[in-house]
């Protein structure tokens, strides 16, 4: 079941549901302890389902397209290049409980550039699935090091996780924080340290 990537009509009411899928959210209503006959919950079912396209969009946005347009290092920059405190929202594969954070991205361009939207976007795929997140920070760092052929490539997620918070353990307030380092950011150490400082995290 392919996920359309776009936000305007994938949630929007428009899309039939299954019902298999109403189904078994009336189900978990019921085992929740409410009844999914009564007024309020009856159009719950379908709502829900639509809410979970919308979260797990990301499964028909291939992030590699993102990265599809890139062009030649112009006027003559060559540092690096960083997109911070990029707001996200994410699953956990566990619970499927919010995970949200932000997340900062830099590259030290190597013979290629790209408009800098589209390291969000990147992001977003990802983010828009089921995840935990750690694979969510290395896939992000990954794809850019793969279609953007950087010299080097840093990405830092720092997180709280729903279910940390809401269940579980119940302990507001935890931030995670991920990171991945490839090319210069991994081999040198200098490199690294003034990439961490710009992210300033
Ligand atoms: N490493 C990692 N762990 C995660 C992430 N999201 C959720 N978790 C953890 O996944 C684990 C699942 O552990 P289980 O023991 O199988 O599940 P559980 O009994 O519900 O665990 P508790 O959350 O401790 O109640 C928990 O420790 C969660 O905190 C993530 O992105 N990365
Ligand atoms: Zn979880």
């Amino acid at each position: 079941m392919a996920c359309d990537p776009d936000a305007e009509t994938v949630g929007n009411g428009k899309e039939p549901v299954p019902s298999e899928v109403a189904d078994a959210i009336r189900t978990l209503i019921r085992w929740s302890g409410d009844m999914p006959e009564r007024e309020g919950l009856v159009e719950t079912p379908e709502r829900v389902a639509r809410a979970w396209r919308e979260y797990c969009r990301g499964y028909g946005d291939d992030p590699a397209y993102h990265l599809s347009r890139i062009f030649h290092e112009v006027g003559g920059y060559d540092d690096v290049v960083l997109l911070k405190d990029i707001p996200f929202q994410s699953h956990c594969e566990h619970h499927m409980a919010p995970i949200v954070g932000k997340a900062h991205i830099a590259y030290l361009p190597g013979d290629y550039v790209v408009g800098i939207s589209k390291l969000a976007r990147v992001l977003h795929a990802y983010a828009n699935r089921l995840q935990v997140q750690e694979r969510l920070t290395s896939e992000v760092a990954n794809c850019i090091w793969e279609h953007l052929k950087p010299q080097g490539v840093a990405v830092v997620i720092e997180a709280t996780h729903g279910c940390m918070t809401g269940r579980g353990v119940r302990t507001p307030g935890v931030i995670m924080k991920t990171s991945r380092m490839l090319g210069v950011f991994r081999d040198d150490e200098k490199s690294r340290e003034e990439v961490l400082k710009l992210i300033g995290s």
